[in-house]
């Protein structure tokens, strides 16, 4: 039977209540490219998380993947990256990083036995969304879901960060960020120049496509920044009781963590932040095509 999706334990915390979080972890001998990510559970056998994560050599036996309570990790059976994905596109227009279509989803080697600790979320374009947004299964389309999830607004969502506590992770918090898809969208995209990566590219909308949700600053008011460590992971939106993942976190223009990751502590207290502290996600809407062909087998029902 189909388990609802984005339910939390909502008198809980960590685990519980962001039982869709999952870890990823990619053992490399000296390569480049990312150690540690995020990522969603999305149905019985699929995480979805960034393309950049991994590099051309990771391969599925070299990922490990954590789900819900258990320490052990999940086998990884394969890797589908978008195929428009590409990070050197533009190298020849001196833009090192290009991260369009930054989207991956990890098909387990094992089925994910639903519990209070594991989870799926919500994905756009799903008969579970329009579950969870309490509308009719019959007339409601994809286009109802982008209307009510990101109209023209600055939009309250959130990301999830592993808290630690003097470099142990001790928990999961929630990190309250608004998406600007309104009259502030065009300051926080042309806020990529702040990048140190971008800082000579004319064009900004060269790296900063279509695709991209916007989030950070400190209009309308002081958001969290993501660090590397959070690549992968969800942009949610939470409707009443239920959550739906928007965007994945992509990339940002100050890693506000560096060694250390993000405290437990009020996130307020944090300094470091700026004006121009940008974070980039990739909009699910814009890939729905392809999530519904690679979980075309998962019974989530896309509309
Ligand atoms: C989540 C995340 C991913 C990446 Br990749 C980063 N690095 C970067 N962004 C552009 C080029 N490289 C950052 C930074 Cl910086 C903050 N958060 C990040």
């Amino acid at each position: 039977v189909l388990s609802m999706c984005g339910l939390a334990k909502e008198h809980l915390k960590d685990q519980q209540n962001n039982p869709w979080n999952t870890k990823i972890a990619i053992t490399r001998s000296g390569g480049a490219g990312f150690g540690h990510c995020k990522g969603t559970l999305v149905s019985e056998y699929f995480i979805l998380t960034a393309a950049h994560c991994f590099t051309i050599d990771d391969t599925a036996d070299h990922i490990k993947v954590t789900i819900g309570d258990s320490k052990q990790p999940y086998p990884v059976a394969n890797i589908y990256l978008h195929p428009q994905y590409n990070v050197g596109k533009l190298k020849h227009r001196g833009i090192p990083e290009f991260y369009d279509y930054d989207v991956a989803l990890i098909k387990l080697g094992k089925k994910v036995e639903f519990s209070f600790s594991a989870r799926p979320i919500c994905l756009p374009c799903t008969q579970g969304t329009t579950r969870a947004l309490r509308k009719p299964l019959a007339t409601t389309t994809c286009q109802d879901h982008e209307n009510e999830l990101l109209p023209v607004a600055n939009i309250r969502s959130f990301f999830v960060s592993d808290c630690k506590y003097q470099h142990d992770t001790i928990g999961l918090v929630r990190r309250p960020v608004q998406i600007k898809n309104s009259d502030k969208k065009m300051a926080c995209e042309q806020d990529a120049r702040n990048a140190k990566f971008y800082k000579n590219i004319t064009n900004i909308k060269d790296v900063v496509t279509d695709n991209f949700l916007c989030t950070g600053g400190q209009d309308p008011v002081l958001d969290p920044n993501t660090c590397k460590g959070d690549s992968g992971g969800p942009l949610i939106i939470q409707k009443k009781l239920r959550y739906i993942q928007v965007g994945v976190i992509s990339w940002g223009v100050v890693d506000v963590c560096g060694h250390q990751g993000t405290t437990c502590e009020e996130p307020n207290k944090r300094k470091d932040r700026t004006s121009y502290s940008r974070d980039f996600h990739i909009n699910l809407f814009k890939v729905i095509p392809w999530l519904k062909e690679q979980l075309a087998d998962e019974g989530l029902e896309f509309i």
